[in-house]
Protein backbone atom coordinates (compact mmCIF):
# COMPACT_ATOMS: atom_id res chain seq x y z
CA UNK A 1 0.00 0.00 0.00
CA UNK A 2 2.50 2.37 1.17
CA UNK A 3 4.93 1.89 -1.75
CA UNK A 4 2.14 3.16 -4.17
CA UNK A 5 1.62 6.62 -2.10
CA UNK A 6 3.38 9.57 -4.43
CA UNK A 7 4.56 11.59 -0.89
CA UNK A 8 5.07 15.81 -1.42
CA UNK A 9 7.64 17.05 1.55
CA UNK A 10 7.97 20.98 2.13
CA UNK A 11 11.03 22.04 3.75
CA UNK A 12 14.82 21.48 2.76
CA UNK A 13 16.13 22.52 6.10
CA UNK A 14 18.01 19.39 8.39
CA UNK A 15 14.58 17.56 8.77
CA UNK A 16 12.48 18.27 6.22
CA UNK A 17 15.77 17.01 3.80
CA UNK A 18 16.28 13.82 6.13
CA UNK A 19 12.44 12.53 6.50
CA UNK A 20 12.18 13.28 2.75
CA UNK A 21 15.27 11.13 2.23
CA UNK A 22 13.84 8.28 4.55
CA UNK A 23 10.35 8.25 2.98
CA UNK A 24 11.89 8.23 -0.19
CA UNK A 25 12.95 4.64 0.37
CA UNK A 26 9.74 3.55 0.55
CA UNK A 27 7.63 5.85 -1.90
CA UNK A 28 8.35 8.17 -4.97
CA UNK A 29 8.95 11.64 -2.54
CA UNK A 30 9.52 15.21 -4.18
CA UNK A 31 11.00 17.93 -1.60
CA UNK A 32 10.40 21.04 -2.41
CA UNK A 33 13.16 23.57 -1.33
CA UNK A 34 13.16 27.60 -1.56
CA UNK A 35 17.00 27.73 -2.98
CA UNK A 36 17.63 26.87 -6.62
CA UNK A 37 20.71 25.43 -5.61
CA UNK A 38 19.69 23.37 -2.72
CA UNK A 39 17.30 21.60 -5.44
CA UNK A 40 20.41 21.00 -7.88
CA UNK A 41 22.18 19.60 -5.76
CA UNK A 42 19.96 17.01 -3.88
CA UNK A 43 18.69 16.54 -7.67
CA UNK A 44 22.05 15.69 -8.64
CA UNK A 45 24.53 15.22 -6.45
CA UNK A 46 22.00 13.42 -3.90
CA UNK A 47 23.45 15.75 -0.90
CA UNK A 48 22.64 19.00 1.29
CA UNK A 49 25.60 19.89 2.45
CA UNK A 50 24.40 23.26 3.90
CA UNK A 51 22.13 21.31 6.58
CA UNK A 52 23.68 17.81 6.46
CA UNK A 53 27.36 18.30 5.97
CA UNK A 54 28.20 14.43 5.79
CA UNK A 55 24.89 12.81 4.57
CA UNK A 56 23.93 11.30 1.54
CA UNK A 57 20.71 11.05 0.52
CA UNK A 58 18.77 7.84 -1.08
CA UNK A 59 19.44 8.66 -4.65
CA UNK A 60 15.84 8.71 -5.87
CA UNK A 61 14.46 11.35 -4.08
CA UNK A 62 13.51 14.29 -6.57
CA UNK A 63 13.90 17.80 -4.97
CA UNK A 64 11.93 20.97 -7.05
CA UNK A 65 11.50 24.62 -6.13
CA UNK A 66 7.84 24.49 -7.59
CA UNK A 67 5.07 23.91 -4.98
CA UNK A 68 2.60 22.74 -7.45
CA UNK A 69 5.11 19.89 -8.74
CA UNK A 70 5.89 19.05 -5.54
CA UNK A 71 2.13 18.74 -4.10
CA UNK A 72 -0.10 18.44 -7.33
CA UNK A 73 0.33 14.93 -7.58
CA UNK A 74 1.11 13.51 -4.15
CA UNK A 75 -1.46 11.40 -1.95
CA UNK A 76 0.30 12.69 1.44
CA UNK A 77 1.63 15.71 1.77
CA UNK A 78 4.73 16.37 4.55
CA UNK A 79 5.38 19.86 6.20
CA UNK A 80 9.27 20.36 7.36
CA UNK A 81 8.98 23.97 7.40
CA UNK A 82 9.88 26.10 10.44
CA UNK A 83 6.54 26.85 12.57
CA UNK A 84 6.21 30.88 11.45
CA UNK A 85 6.54 30.07 8.21
CA UNK A 86 3.91 26.87 8.87
CA UNK A 87 0.49 29.19 7.28
CA UNK A 88 2.23 30.95 4.51
CA UNK A 89 3.42 27.81 2.98
CA UNK A 90 0.03 25.99 3.77
CA UNK A 91 -1.54 28.92 1.96
CA UNK A 92 0.52 28.60 -1.00
CA UNK A 93 -0.49 25.12 -1.78
CA UNK A 94 -3.97 25.43 -1.38
CA UNK A 95 -4.40 25.87 -5.37
CA UNK A 96 -2.47 22.44 -6.20
CA UNK A 97 -3.15 20.37 -3.30
CA UNK A 98 -6.14 17.51 -3.88
CA UNK A 99 -8.94 17.74 -1.65
CA UNK A 100 -8.57 14.48 0.89
CA UNK A 101 -4.72 14.07 0.58
CA UNK A 102 -3.68 13.88 4.48
CA UNK A 103 -1.16 16.16 6.18
CA UNK A 104 1.85 15.53 8.51
CA UNK A 105 3.29 17.80 10.21
CA UNK A 106 7.09 17.55 11.27
CA UNK A 107 7.26 20.90 12.84
CA UNK A 108 7.93 21.78 16.70
CA UNK A 109 6.78 25.22 17.44
CA UNK A 110 3.98 27.52 18.02
CA UNK A 111 2.55 30.11 15.78
CA UNK A 112 3.87 33.31 17.59
CA UNK A 113 1.20 35.71 17.02
CA UNK A 114 -2.06 33.15 17.99
CA UNK A 115 0.20 30.30 20.11
CA UNK A 116 -1.56 28.03 17.84
CA UNK A 117 -0.14 24.12 17.14
CA UNK A 118 0.76 23.59 14.03
CA UNK A 119 -1.84 21.26 12.72
CA UNK A 120 -4.58 23.82 14.22
CA UNK A 121 -2.86 26.64 11.64
CA UNK A 122 -2.40 23.89 9.04
CA UNK A 123 -6.37 23.08 9.08
CA UNK A 124 -7.37 26.82 8.84
CA UNK A 125 -5.65 26.64 5.91
CA UNK A 126 -6.57 23.63 4.23
CA UNK A 127 -9.80 22.36 5.88
CA UNK A 128 -10.79 18.70 5.67
CA UNK A 129 -7.87 17.16 5.81
CA UNK A 130 -6.73 14.29 8.03
CA UNK A 131 -4.24 15.44 9.88
CA UNK A 132 -0.98 13.97 11.88
CA UNK A 133 2.17 14.51 13.71
CA UNK A 134 5.59 12.46 13.39
CA UNK A 135 7.14 13.72 16.18
CA UNK A 136 9.70 11.93 18.84
CA UNK A 137 13.55 12.25 20.00
CA UNK A 138 14.68 12.69 16.49
CA UNK A 139 18.35 14.56 15.68
CA UNK A 140 18.46 15.09 12.15
CA UNK A 141 22.26 14.60 11.70
CA UNK A 142 21.94 11.37 14.00
CA UNK A 143 19.58 9.67 12.25
CA UNK A 144 21.52 10.77 8.69
CA UNK A 145 24.91 8.74 9.89
CA UNK A 146 22.81 5.75 10.51
CA UNK A 147 21.85 5.71 14.04
CA UNK A 148 18.62 3.83 15.05
CA UNK A 149 15.95 6.11 16.41
CA UNK A 150 12.35 6.09 17.41
CA UNK A 151 9.21 8.04 16.38
CA UNK A 152 5.50 8.29 16.83
CA UNK A 153 3.13 9.33 13.98
CA UNK A 154 -0.02 10.45 15.75
CA UNK A 155 -3.13 11.00 14.08
CA UNK A 156 -6.86 10.55 15.29
CA UNK A 157 -7.86 8.30 12.30
CA UNK A 158 -6.72 5.02 13.56
CA UNK A 159 -7.27 3.93 9.34
CA UNK A 160 -5.05 5.96 8.01
CA UNK A 161 -2.27 6.37 10.72
CA UNK A 162 -1.37 2.43 10.25
CA UNK A 163 -1.63 3.09 6.00
CA UNK A 164 1.13 5.97 6.78
CA UNK A 165 2.93 4.71 9.20
CA UNK A 166 4.86 1.67 6.90
CA UNK A 167 5.86 5.37 4.74
CA UNK A 168 8.07 6.42 7.29
CA UNK A 169 9.31 3.52 9.12
CA UNK A 170 13.07 2.18 7.78
CA UNK A 171 15.37 -0.97 9.45
CA UNK A 172 16.72 2.18 11.73
CA UNK A 173 13.65 4.21 12.29
CA UNK A 174 11.14 2.81 14.51
CA UNK A 175 7.65 4.68 13.74
CA UNK A 176 4.65 3.66 16.44
CA UNK A 177 1.42 4.97 15.92
CA UNK A 178 -0.03 6.85 18.94
CA UNK A 179 -3.70 8.42 18.63
CA UNK A 180 -3.06 11.77 20.91
CA UNK A 181 -1.88 13.93 17.76
CA UNK A 182 -2.72 17.35 20.63
CA UNK A 183 -0.22 15.38 23.33
CA UNK A 184 2.47 14.33 20.04
CA UNK A 185 2.39 18.09 18.89
CA UNK A 186 2.76 19.44 22.30
CA UNK A 187 5.21 17.74 23.56
CA UNK A 188 7.75 17.62 20.73
CA UNK A 189 7.29 22.14 20.49
CA UNK A 190 7.40 22.55 25.07
CA UNK A 191 10.52 20.04 25.06
CA UNK A 192 12.56 23.30 23.55
CA UNK A 193 11.58 25.58 25.82
CA UNK A 194 13.75 23.39 28.73
CA UNK A 195 16.36 22.59 26.35
CA UNK A 196 16.84 26.16 26.21
CA UNK A 197 16.82 26.45 29.96
CA UNK A 198 19.10 23.00 30.22
CA UNK A 199 21.78 24.60 27.89
CA UNK A 200 21.90 27.70 30.22
CA UNK A 201 22.70 25.65 33.17
CA UNK A 202 25.27 23.31 31.71
CA UNK A 203 27.03 26.91 30.95
CA UNK A 204 26.58 27.74 33.96
CA UNK A 205 28.48 24.95 35.50
CA UNK A 206 25.51 22.38 36.31
CA UNK A 207 26.24 19.39 37.91
CA UNK A 208 24.85 15.71 36.94
CA UNK A 209 22.26 16.32 39.72
CA UNK A 210 21.35 19.87 38.92
CA UNK A 211 20.64 19.19 35.24
CA UNK A 212 18.92 16.02 36.24
CA UNK A 213 16.71 18.12 38.53
CA UNK A 214 16.35 20.34 36.37
CA UNK A 215 14.89 17.83 33.51
CA UNK A 216 12.66 16.11 35.92
CA UNK A 217 10.99 19.02 37.07
CA UNK A 218 11.08 20.43 33.11
CA UNK A 219 8.62 17.19 32.67
CA UNK A 220 6.53 18.16 35.39
CA UNK A 221 6.59 21.58 33.71
CA UNK A 222 5.24 19.74 30.20
CA UNK A 223 2.96 17.43 31.97
CA UNK A 224 1.03 20.39 33.67
CA UNK A 225 0.86 22.92 30.72
CA UNK A 226 0.42 19.88 28.04
CA UNK A 227 -2.55 18.06 29.87
CA UNK A 228 -4.02 21.71 30.79
CA UNK A 229 -3.90 22.27 26.63
CA UNK A 230 -5.36 18.88 26.41
CA UNK A 231 -2.59 16.06 25.42
CA UNK A 232 -3.10 12.30 27.80
CA UNK A 233 -0.39 12.71 30.48
CA UNK A 234 1.43 9.25 29.06
CA UNK A 235 1.50 10.39 25.71
CA UNK A 236 3.79 12.94 27.67
CA UNK A 237 5.80 10.59 29.54
CA UNK A 238 6.42 8.39 26.00
CA UNK A 239 8.80 9.66 22.70
CA UNK A 240 6.83 12.26 21.67
CA UNK A 241 7.32 14.16 25.55
CA UNK A 242 10.25 12.50 27.89
CA UNK A 243 12.03 11.13 24.91
CA UNK A 244 12.35 14.28 22.92
CA UNK A 245 12.78 16.12 26.40
CA UNK A 246 15.95 13.51 26.97
CA UNK A 247 17.23 13.74 23.28
CA UNK A 248 16.93 17.98 22.74
CA UNK A 249 18.00 18.89 26.00
CA UNK A 250 21.48 16.49 25.97
CA UNK A 251 22.45 16.33 22.70
CA UNK A 252 25.21 18.63 21.45
CA UNK A 253 23.27 18.58 17.90
CA UNK A 254 20.51 20.40 19.64
CA UNK A 255 20.38 23.57 18.13
CA UNK A 256 17.61 24.74 21.10
CA UNK A 257 20.24 23.52 23.45
CA UNK A 258 22.80 25.78 21.81
CA UNK A 259 20.55 28.75 22.11
CA UNK A 260 21.04 28.23 26.08
CA UNK A 261 24.59 27.24 26.40
CA UNK A 262 25.57 30.64 24.09
CA UNK A 263 23.23 32.81 26.63
CA UNK A 264 24.76 30.83 29.61
CA UNK A 265 27.84 32.16 28.45
CA UNK A 266 26.85 35.95 28.53
CA UNK A 267 25.60 36.77 24.94
CA UNK A 268 22.46 38.27 24.48
CA UNK A 269 19.18 36.89 22.42
CA UNK A 270 20.32 38.68 19.36
CA UNK A 271 23.81 37.71 19.35
CA UNK A 272 23.05 34.29 19.94
CA UNK A 273 20.13 33.99 16.41
CA UNK A 274 23.33 36.26 14.54
CA UNK A 275 25.24 33.75 14.56
CA UNK A 276 22.56 30.93 14.08
CA UNK A 277 21.16 29.62 10.57
CA UNK A 278 18.91 27.01 11.75
CA UNK A 279 15.80 27.35 13.71
CA UNK A 280 16.00 26.99 17.38
CA UNK A 281 12.01 26.42 17.82
CA UNK A 282 11.99 27.16 21.31
CA UNK A 283 12.82 31.14 20.95
CA UNK A 284 10.28 32.07 19.46
CA UNK A 285 7.37 29.29 21.68
CA UNK A 286 8.23 30.64 24.98
CA UNK A 287 6.12 33.63 24.35
CA UNK A 288 3.47 31.95 23.68
CA UNK A 289 3.77 29.55 26.25
CA UNK A 290 3.78 31.63 28.84
CA UNK A 291 1.12 33.41 28.07
CA UNK A 292 -0.87 30.38 27.72
CA UNK A 293 0.53 29.54 31.37
CA UNK A 294 -0.28 33.07 32.68
CA UNK A 295 -4.12 32.63 31.01
CA UNK A 296 -4.78 29.01 32.96
CA UNK A 297 -3.07 30.69 36.48
CA UNK A 298 -0.57 27.52 35.59
CA UNK A 299 2.78 28.28 37.54
CA UNK A 300 6.21 26.93 35.02
CA UNK A 301 8.40 28.58 36.58
CA UNK A 302 11.43 26.98 34.67
CA UNK A 303 9.61 28.28 31.82
CA UNK A 304 9.31 32.08 33.10
CA UNK A 305 12.55 32.12 33.70
CA UNK A 306 13.20 30.81 29.95
CA UNK A 307 11.26 33.74 28.90
CA UNK A 308 12.69 36.31 31.05
CA UNK A 309 16.40 35.47 29.69
CA UNK A 310 15.28 35.55 26.44
CA UNK A 311 12.44 37.98 25.91
CA UNK A 312 13.31 40.34 28.77
CA UNK A 313 16.67 40.63 28.48
CA UNK A 314 17.08 39.13 31.91
CA UNK A 315 21.06 37.68 32.42
CA UNK A 316 20.94 33.74 32.64
CA UNK A 317 22.72 33.68 35.85
CA UNK A 318 19.10 35.65 37.40
CA UNK A 319 17.36 32.21 35.86
CA UNK A 320 19.46 30.07 38.19
CA UNK A 321 18.87 31.94 41.10
CA UNK A 322 15.29 32.59 40.15
CA UNK A 323 14.78 28.85 39.51
CA UNK A 324 16.51 28.80 43.45
CA UNK A 325 14.14 30.97 44.86
CA UNK A 326 11.04 29.29 43.98
CA UNK A 327 9.85 28.08 47.15
CA UNK A 328 10.04 23.92 47.39
CA UNK A 329 7.21 22.47 48.60
CA UNK A 330 5.50 18.87 47.63
CA UNK A 331 7.19 17.15 44.58
CA UNK A 332 3.63 17.48 43.17
CA UNK A 333 3.53 21.44 43.24
CA UNK A 334 4.89 23.93 41.08
CA UNK A 335 8.53 25.00 42.18
N1 LIG B 1 16.60 19.27 12.80
C1 LIG B 1 16.08 18.35 13.58
O1 LIG B 1 16.81 17.51 14.10
C2 LIG B 1 14.61 18.32 13.82
C3 LIG B 1 13.78 19.40 13.55
N2 LIG B 1 12.44 19.33 13.79
C4 LIG B 1 11.56 20.45 13.50
O2 LIG B 1 11.42 20.56 12.09
C5 LIG B 1 11.12 21.92 11.74
C6 LIG B 1 12.08 22.36 10.66
O3 LIG B 1 13.37 22.35 11.24
P1 LIG B 1 14.73 22.11 10.47
O4 LIG B 1 14.54 21.47 9.15
O5 LIG B 1 15.64 21.46 11.42
O6 LIG B 1 15.18 23.65 10.26
P2 LIG B 1 16.42 24.22 9.47
O7 LIG B 1 16.76 25.51 10.10
O8 LIG B 1 17.46 23.18 9.32
O9 LIG B 1 15.81 24.48 8.01
C7 LIG B 1 14.72 25.32 7.84
C8 LIG B 1 14.28 25.25 6.38
O10 LIG B 1 13.13 26.07 6.22
C9 LIG B 1 13.34 26.91 5.10
N3 LIG B 1 12.61 28.15 5.25
C10 LIG B 1 12.87 29.20 6.08
N4 LIG B 1 12.00 30.19 5.87
C11 LIG B 1 11.16 29.76 4.90
C12 LIG B 1 10.05 30.35 4.24
N5 LIG B 1 9.64 31.59 4.51
N6 LIG B 1 9.42 29.63 3.31
C13 LIG B 1 9.83 28.39 3.03
N7 LIG B 1 10.88 27.77 3.60
C14 LIG B 1 11.54 28.48 4.52
C15 LIG B 1 14.84 27.13 5.06
O11 LIG B 1 15.23 27.54 3.76
C16 LIG B 1 15.33 25.74 5.41
O12 LIG B 1 15.32 24.94 4.26
C17 LIG B 1 11.26 22.73 13.05
O13 LIG B 1 10.00 22.95 13.58
C18 LIG B 1 12.06 21.81 13.96
O14 LIG B 1 11.75 22.03 15.32
C19 LIG B 1 11.86 18.20 14.27
C20 LIG B 1 12.62 17.09 14.54
C21 LIG B 1 14.05 17.07 14.36
O1 LIG C 1 13.54 18.20 17.75
C1 LIG C 1 14.69 17.87 17.74
C2 LIG C 1 15.14 16.55 18.22
O2 LIG C 1 14.06 15.69 18.43
C3 LIG C 1 15.73 18.82 17.28
O3 LIG C 1 16.01 19.71 18.32
P1 LIG C 1 16.66 21.11 18.00
O4 LIG C 1 15.68 21.86 17.14
O5 LIG C 1 16.92 21.73 19.32
O6 LIG C 1 17.93 20.85 17.23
Amino acid sequence: MARELKVGLLGGGSWGTTVASLVARNAPTTLWARSEDTVAEINCDHTNRRYLPDARLTASLRATTELAEAVGGADVIVFGVPSQVTRATAAAIRPFIRPWVPIISLAKGFELSTGKRMTEVIGEELPGHPLGVLTGPNLAKEIMSGLAAAAVLAMDDDVIVRELQDLFRTGLFRVYTNDDPVGAELGGALKNIFAIATGMGDALGAGVNTRSALLTRSQAEMMRLGVALGARAETLMGLAGMGDLLATCTSPQSRNRTVGLELGSGKTIEQVLASMSQVAEGVKSVGPVWEMACARGIELPIVREVYAVVHEGAPATSAFRGLLSTAAGSEAEPG
